[in-house]
């Protein structure tokens, strides 16, 4: 038996044959002289089809990217003529029902009494090869899409986490937010473009929270952007995200929220803070859903749903023009105001006791309620900073008191508001002015000791206004 195969091994034809790779011998002038049976299946060119021709233009007469393949530049040609072995990758061997398969193959010259007498070509078909190395990138790049999407969110989630009361209730049985809720549910399940208006503290971004959780949305990420918080060119980089190098200190690829918030919904808080530059690109994304990366060309395009906030009056802001009027348009789709808390004192209470709740267990404290005068004292306060003052407020007598019931010592002083509603209008001014002057002058209108003449009015006009004002003297 051991002597059987020995035989069979001398015999160097009978082993090429059962090589699993093609192979071609050429002789000095390039004519195939011998081809093995995995060449035929292979090319599908049987042996007695090419043997003594010149083969280049039977299987490899066209490059992979179908331009012509002249036998000049064939590289086995080239071994025959410079005796100089190749190994070839990247090219294709053509089948004889005309379809190709990308090879790989190695030349070698064969040499007699130092001549180059012929050639063999050894080749293999790498399809399968180049097929797993493709998948295998796109798998790698899959992996590295999905890596930077999780360390964007996660980073995002992490400054997320670190704020207090974001798991907060929506309380209140008023009228006004039993209304402003109803309109919250309504729309909750629509995709319209929600804005969000109201006071410092009322609520704006817990209200944006529930619109969310209560969408089809909600399987996705809320992504928040403060636009007041960046400067025009950071917000653009924070909104749209930017390529490596886009500008100084990029030094990584970095996603924005847009791209975060696809498929969910993006809040924009403090809209009224959005400088005009960024205004007209925020419109833009709006109107198309598409954008590009700072530094990049490559357009980006978003699923998502807006929610924007401000306690800013934007009308007047478009009337003064500090803000876009087609970007308030495009905005202003579904309006939801949210009542001040001096609108609803009838929420106080309950307000108060959610929030004492929070209280005991972040200073780990026992209170059990509020006084009722100091809860009459809450009632009549106007509350500027609305539930984010009435909080901090609580928080200062909880951690001041010692027993479990908050009694508020003090009088409860507004600091300084500047808000519109805390001025008063120019005729009631005029008209307390005018008062005051009568009054020193003892209600006497003419003559040299009269108001007429302190206030450098005619006695008539003095008269006139009086009578406008509803100002009379007192019974
Ligand atoms: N109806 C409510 N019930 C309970 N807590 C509330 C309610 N509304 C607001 N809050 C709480 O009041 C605080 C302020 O709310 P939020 O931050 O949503 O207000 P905002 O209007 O977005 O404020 P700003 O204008 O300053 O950004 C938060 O801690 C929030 O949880």
């Amino acid at each position: 038996m051991k002597d059987n195969i020995k035989h069979y091994l001398a015999d160097s034809e009978l082993l090429l044959n059962a090589v699993g790779e093609g192979i071609y011998g050429f002789d000095r002038a390039g004519n195939a002289v011998f081809i093995n049976p995995a060449a035929e299946n292979m090319t599908g060119w049987c042996a007695q089809e090419l043997l003594g021709k010149n083969i280049h233009q039977y299987h490899h007469h066209t490059y992979a990217d179908n331009s012509p393949y002249p036998a000049t530049e064939c590289k086995i040609y080239g071994t025959l003529q410079d005796g100089i072995s190749r190994h070839v990758t990247g090219e294709v061997f053509w089948r004889k029902d005309g379809s190709s398969f990308p090879v790989e193959y190695t030349t070698t010259p064969v040499f007699k009494n130092n001549e180059v007498i012929g050639a063999v070509a050894v080749f293999r078909d790498v399809s399968e090869q180049l097929q797993t190395e493709s998948d295998l990138r796109s798998a790698l790049q899959e992996v590295r899409q999905l890596t930077e999407q999780l360390q964007a969110e996660n980073t995002y989630l992490q400054n997320e986490l670190h704020q207090e009361w974001s798991a907060a209730g929506l309380v209140g049985e008023s009228a006004p937010l039993k209304e402003m809720l109803e309109q919250l549910e309504l729309v909750a399940k629509t995709d319209s473009t929600v804005l969000i208006l109201g006071e410092n503290g009322t609520g704006k971004e817990l209200v944006a929270r529930n619109i969310h959780s209560l969408s089809l949305r909600n399987k996705s990420p809320l992504v928040r952007v403060n636009c007041a918080a960046f400067t025009a060119s950071l917000l653009e980089s924070e909104l749209f995200g930017h390529e490596k190098g886009a500008f100084t200190g990029a030094s990584e690829r970095r996603k924005g929220r847009f791209e975060l918030a696809n498929k969910g919904t993006l809040f924009l808080d403090e809209i009224g803070e959005l400088s005009m530059a960024a205004q007209s690109k925020l419109l833009r994304v709006l109107q198309e859903q598409e954008f590009e990366r700072v530094g990049g060309n490559e357009t980006i395009k978003v699923d998502i749903r807006i929610i924007a906030a401000t306690n800013r009056d934007l009308l007047k802001m478009v009337e003064q023009g500090d803000f876009r009027i087609d970007l308030y348009y495009r905005l202003n789709v579904f309006p939801i105001h949210i009542p001040a808390l001096r609108k609803r004192p009838q929420d106080i209470p309950a307000l108060c006791q959610v929030i004492i709740g929070k209280l005991n267990s972040k200073l780990g404290k026992n209170i059990k309620a509020i006084s009722n005068s100091s809860l009459k004292m809450l009632a009549q306060y106007r509350w500027p900073g609305n539930i984010r003052e009435l909080q901090n407020l609580l928080e200062r007598e909880a951690i001041l008191t010692r027993g479990d019931i908050l009694d508020f010592k003090h009088k409860l002083v507004a600091e300084p508001a500047n808000q519109v509603e805390a001025f008063e209008s120019l005729a009631m001014a005029e008209k307390r002015h005018i008062c005051a002057v009568l009054q020193a002058c003892d209600w006497q209108i003419g003559g040299d000791n009269g108001a007429a003449q302190v206030l450098g009015l005619p006695d008539s006009t003095l008269r006139s206004k009086m009578k406008k004002l509803a100002i009379a003297r007192p019974a």
